[in-house]
C-alpha cells in the first residue's frame, strides 16, 4: 500500500435511486491496492447495490467508478477484471462443484494437474473438498456459497467483490473461516470489498471498515477506530455483542474535571470532555468497560443483579441501578462475579463514550493541558 499508487478501486459520489427510494446517497470510497475493505451495515443499507454498481451489473444514477485508475463508465461487467461471489450463488447448475470452481481457469484454456491441484487446494481451505463431485442442487446453501467463493478466487482476479459469502454458513464454520479467510485473501493479494452484516466478520477481515447506513457512509476507519471511536451512537450500537450500554446523562464539571452522575455517584470522564458540560448527552459504555467491584471501592455503584447469561468466551450479567437503569456487565468466562443479589459495579471511564443526545454524533475529547503544560 504505497502512497503514490492510485487507489485500486475508486467510488466517487455514487448515487442510486429505485423510484423514490435512495439506495446509495453520494457514496465515495477508495480501496488501496491489496487492501480488504469490509463494507458493513444493517440489512437494506445499500451494500449489495454498491457492489453491483462496482461490478457493472447495476447502473448508477450519478457518480463514477474507477478500477485501476480506469473509468468504468463504458466497460461491461465481464471486462472489469473483477471476481464476484454474490448472495444468489449463480452457480452453473449442470456442472459439478469442481467444474464450477474451475470454470474461470478452463475459460482460459487451463487444464491438467495444476488446475486440479489449484481447485482442490481452494476447496480444502473452504472445507468443500468432499462435495467437489456433486452438482449444485445436491449442496447445502453454505456449500453453494463457498463454491461460489472458491470460483471467485480461482481466477486469481486483482479485484474481488464478495457479498456476504459466509451468510449461510453455520456458526462454527463461520468462526473458522473468519480466521482463515484473511490469510487466503492476503495470499491472493487481491483488492477486496467484503460485504457483511456481521460486525465480527468486518473486524476480523477488514483492513478498514466502511459503515453504510441508509445508503450513506457513516464511518470509514480501521476496525479499532470504528470500535473504540465510533462516529455516532448508531455506529456504536452496530458494533459489539451484547450491544453497548446507553445512559442519558448531562455531564458536569468541577475542580476535579468533567464527570457524570451514576446513582448520585461521580463517574469521572476523560479530562478532554469538559466542553460537554451542561449538554444533554448519551453515555455509551461497552459491557466490558463495566466491572464488578467491592462495596466501598472508589466509584463503586450499588446495583442489583437481575440475570446472568454465560456465553462462550464471556459471561454477561444484567444489573439494575437503584434508579432502575439497566446495565450489562461483561467479564471473561470463568472469572468470578455475582450471579444474583446485591453487588457493586465500577465504570472504566477511560473507555466511556459520549454522544450528543440530539445529533448522535460522538463528542471527542479535546486536547487538554492537564499534564501541567499550562496554568
Ligand atoms: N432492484 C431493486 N429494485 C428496487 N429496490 C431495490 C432493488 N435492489 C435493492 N433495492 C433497495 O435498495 C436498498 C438497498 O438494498 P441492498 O440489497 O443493497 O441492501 P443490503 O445492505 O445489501 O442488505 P442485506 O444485507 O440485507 O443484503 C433496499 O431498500 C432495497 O429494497
Amino acid at each position: 500500500m504505497t502512497e503514490r499508487k492510485p487507489p485500486a478501486i475508486e467510488i466517487d459520489a455514487v448515487t442510486k435511486r429505485f423510484k423514490t427510494d435512495v439506495a446509495l446517497d453520494a457514496v465515495s470510497l477508495s480501496v488501496a491496492e491489496g487492501e480488504t475493505l469490509a463494507l458493513f451495515g444493517p440489512s437494506g443499507a445499500g451494500k449489495t447495490v454498491l457492489l453491483r454498481v462496482i461490478a457493472g451489473l447495476v447502473e448508477a444514477d450519478a457518480g463514477r467508478i474507477r478500477i485501476g485508475g480506469r473509468d468504468m463508465d463504458d466497460v461491461p461487467p465481464e471486462e472489469r477484471g473483477v471476481g464476484m461471489a454474490f448472495q444468489n450463488f449463480a452457480l452453473f447448475p449442470h456442472m459439478s462443484a469442481f467444474d464450477n470452481i474451475a470454470s474461470p481457469l478452463t475459460a482460459r484454456r487451463q487444464s491438467g494437474e495444476a488446475l486440479r491441484a489449484g481447485v482442490e487446494k481452494l476447496a480444502t481451505m473452504l472445507k468443500i473438498g468432499h462435495v467437489l463431485g456433486q452438482a449444485p442442487k445436491a449442496l447445502s446453501n453454505g456449500q453453494k456459497q463457498r463454491t461460489a467463493l472458491a470460483r471467485a478466487l480461482a481466477g486469481g482476479p486483482r479485484t474481488l467483490l464478495l457479498d456476504d459469502p459466509l451468510r449461510n454458513v453455520d456458526a462454527k464454520l463461520r468462526f473458522e473461516m473468519r480466521l482463515e479467510l484473511p490469510r487466503l485473501l492476503a495470499r491472493e493479494k487481491a483488492t477486496t470489498i467484503y460485504v457483511t452484516q456481521d460486525y465480527r466478520e468486518a473486524m476480523a477481515l477488514g483492513d478498514r471498515i466502511a459503515v453504510l447506513e441508509g445508503g450513506r457512509v457513516t464511518q470509514l476507519g480501521t476496525p479499532e477506530e470504528v470500535y473504540l471511536a465510533p462516529a455516532t451512537l448508531s455506529v456504536a450500537r452496530l458494533f459489539g455483542d451484547p450491544a453497548i450500554n446507553t445512559l442519558k446523562v448531562t455531564p458536569q464539571t468541577d475542580g476535579q474535571g468533567p464527570f457524570v452522575l451514576l446513582s448520585d455517584l461521580r463517574a469521572p470522564l476523560d479530562d478532554g470532555l469538559s466542553h460537554a458540560a451542561g449538554r444533554p448527552c448519551v453515555l455509551g459504555l461497552r459491557p466490558e468497560a463495566v466491572r464488578f467491584t467491592e462495596a466501598g471501592a472508589p466509584g463503586a455503584v450499588a446495583v442489583t443483579v437481575e440475570a446472568e447469561t454465560p456465553l462462550n468466551e464471556k459471561t454477561v450479567t444484567l444489573v439494575t441501578t437503584k434508579r432502575g437503569r439497566e446495565i450489562l456487565v461483561s467479564r471473561p468466562a470463568g472469572t468470578p462475579g455475582p450471579a444474583e443479589g446485591a453487588a457493586h459495579i465500577a465504570v472504566d471511564s477511560a473507555h466511556a463514550l459520549l454522544f450528543d443526545a440530539e445529533t448522535g454524533a460522538r463528542i471527542a475529547p479535546r486536547e487538554t493541558t492537564r499534564r501541567g503544560a499550562a496554568a
